[in-house]
């Protein structure tokens, strides 16, 4: 298992082009939030916009339209029980991010099936919270394109079928590679299984374990691949080391940290990453 280092931020996060606009850094498609669990797609929009995505689209239960808006003018929104323009906002996009708060009733599990039959392969599609359940539940296809799956360890449970005390690497990375797919299996050291290697996040905090980190992740994931996709798997890795290093820098003060204060966070964060070069490390900004 290979320890993830700041270095994967320097790597990923590079000063934009001067001859650029909006579509030059992608399009982020999030599909989830029910009439209960509006916060999760709030929070996942929050960090795919505050990451740099292009541009951000929220499709979700339309009681949750003015909070969105409320919270986050940069997004537009979507009615996600409108099947057309949920087919024709996934097809547009870059990345999409499906499952924060979608819950796991009957009309979860058509709007799942809808975003599953309109992906393709060279988009990056982000699979977290409600999404496996129902996968797992239901036995539903994986979907085209490249595959990444966030789940927390009763999500990887559900959709691996190994047990939560018995989920060791041997057996995680069998299952990744029959899936195909990209894990970011989510824990105190969270760990991502990719097709050619296993890496370890070694930085975190129980500072974390609040309702939204995970949404506000798979935002991250989202927003970080739509707009460094010409090294998408890189991002993915990037995504996770960021979360939790913002994370660890606000826990110094605070003994809780708030899902939305990593979001808020992230533009500051990657301006100081520009400036990292081989001989400087995050600790050299603080
Ligand atoms: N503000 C909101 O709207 C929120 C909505 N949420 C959404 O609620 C839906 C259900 O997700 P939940 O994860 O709450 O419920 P789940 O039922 O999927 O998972 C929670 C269960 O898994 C167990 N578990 C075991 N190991 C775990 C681990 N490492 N991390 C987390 N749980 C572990 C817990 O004890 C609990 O029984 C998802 O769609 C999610 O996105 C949550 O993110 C919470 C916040
Ligand atoms: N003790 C901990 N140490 C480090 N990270 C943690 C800890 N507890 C939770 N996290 C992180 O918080 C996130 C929780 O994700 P998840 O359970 O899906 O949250 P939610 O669905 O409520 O948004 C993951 O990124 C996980 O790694
Ligand atoms: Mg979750």
């Amino acid at each position: 298992m290979e320890k993830l280092t700041d270095q994967i931020l320097k790597e990923v996060i590079t000063p934009r082009p001067e001859n650029s606009f909006k579509g030059t850094f992608g399009k982020v498609t999030l599909v989830g939030g029910n009439r209960n669990f509006g916060g999760a797609i709030i929070m996942a929009s929050m960090a795919a916009v505050c990451a740099g995505a292009g541009l951000v689209t929220t499709a979700t239960d339309e009681s949750n339209s003015s909070a969105l808006h409320s919270q986050l003018p940069e997004a537009m929104f979507a009615d996600f029980t409108n099947s057309e323009q949920v087919a024709s906002l996934i097809h547009a996009a870059t990345s999409v991010v499906v499952g924060p708060g979608l819950g796991d009733d009957e009309i979860s599990l058509q709007i799942l099936k809808n975003v599953f039959a309109n992906t393709s392969d060279q988009q990056n599609v982000i699979i977290d919270g409600s999404a496996i359940t129902l996968m797992a539940r239901e036995g539903i296809d994986q979907p085209l394109g490249n595959i990444i799956y966030t789940p927390h360890e009763m999500e990887w449970q559900r959709l691996s079928g190994i047990k939560i005390g018995e989920q060791t690497a041997e057996k995680n990375k069998a299952v990744q590679e029959k899936l195909g797919a990209t894990v970011v299996l989510k824990k105190h050291h969270t760990e991502i299984y990719t097709n050619d290697q296993i890496y370890q996040l070694p930085i975190g905090t129980p500072a974390q374990a609040v309702g939204g980190m995970g949404d506000t992740l798979a935002g991250m994931v989202g927003g970080f691949t739509a707009e460094f996709n010409d090294k998408a798997d890189k991002a993915v890795l990037a995504a996770v080391y960021a979360h939790s290093a913002i994370a660890e820098k606000i826990a110094e003060s605070q003994y809780i940290v708030l899902p939305h204060q990593i979001s808020r966070a992230l533009p500051t964060f990657m301006k100081k990453m520009e400036k990292l070069d081989d001989d400087h490390h995050i600790g050299f900004l603080n």
